[in-house]
C-alpha cells in the first residue's frame, strides 16, 4: 500500500501494444515517449502518479509501477488494481498513448465531477473517452464486484456507476484538433 493522498494519477500502459508492434508508452514521438506525455499532463495536477503495467522499463521514469492483479482483463484491470493498491478520494486517469491532452483538461473534470463518481471526457463526435477520466474512490466496490464476476466490459461498467460526460468542443480555449486522438499503430502517429 502506498501512502495516503488525496488524488492520484493513474498512467495506464499495461497494454499488449499488438498494433503499435512496439512497448507503446516507450514509442518517441516529437523527442519524447509517449508515455512522457502523460505523466507530465498529469504531474502537475495530483499529489502523486502511479504507472499501471507489468512492465520493468517503466521504471525509469521514477514513479510505482502498479502490476495487474487480475491478468488480461484490460485497462479496468489496471485502474482497480491502481487504486486497491492506493488510497485517495480522486484517481486521475489516462492512457499512455493520448500525447495532446493538455492538464487543463483534467483541471475542468476536476471543476466538473460534483457529486458524481466518475467524470469522462467525450469527444466532438460523441465517443466516450473513459480513459481519459476522474474516478472517485467511492466507485472502488462497484469495479471490484464487476470484475470479480468477470464483466471486464468497460463501457457496460460505466453504467453502473453515477457518472458525468464533459464534451470537448471547439469551444475551449485550449480545444486541438486531435486533443483526445490516441496512437495505436506507427501510422497513427504521423496523424497526431
Ligand atoms: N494495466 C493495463 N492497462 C491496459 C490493459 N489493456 C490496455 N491497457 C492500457 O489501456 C490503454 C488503451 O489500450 P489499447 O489502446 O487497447 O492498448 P493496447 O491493448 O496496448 O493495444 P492493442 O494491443 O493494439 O489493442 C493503453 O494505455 C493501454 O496500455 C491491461 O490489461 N492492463
Amino acid at each position: 500500500m502506498i501512502k495516503d493522498t488525496n488524488s492520484i494519477g493513474i498512467v495506464l500502459s499495461g497494454g499488449k501494444s499488438s498494433r503499435m508492434g512496439t512497448e507503446k508508452g516507450l514509442v518517441k514521438w516529437q523527442g519524447k515517449t509517449l508515455i512522457e506525455y502523460s505523466v507530465n499532463c498529469l504531474n502537475a495536477v495530483c499529489d502523486d502518479i502511479v504507472i499501471s503495467s507489468n512492465n520493468k522499463d517503466y521504471n525509469y521514469l521514477n514513479f510505482p509501477v502498479i502490476k495487474d492483479e487480475i491478468a488480461n482483463c484490460g485497462p479496468i484491470g489496471g485502474i482497480y488494481s491502481c487504486m486497491k493498491n492506493v488510497i485517495a478520494d480522486y484517481y486521475l486517469v489516462i492512457s499512455c498513448d493520448v500525447p495532446n491532452v493538455p492538464t487543463e483538461l483534467f483541471k475542468d473534470l476536476l471543476k466538473n465531477i460534483g457529486d458524481a463518481d466518475l467524470i469522462y471526457a467525450v469527444d466532438s463526435m460523441g465517443k466516450k473517452q473513459p480513459l481519459v477520466a476522474i474516478y472517485k474512490r467511492s466507485c472502488f466496490s462497484t469495479i471490484e464486484t464487476e470484475l470479480l464476476n468477470g464483466n471486464y466490459k468497460m463501457m457496460k461498467l460505466l453504467e453502473k456507476i453515477k457518472h458525468k460526460e464533459y464534451l470537448v468542443t471547439r469551444d475551449l480555449k485550449y480545444y486541438h484538433d486531435n486533443i483526445l486522438s490516441n496512437a495505436n499503430s506507427p501510422e497513427d502517429l504521423g496523424k497526431l
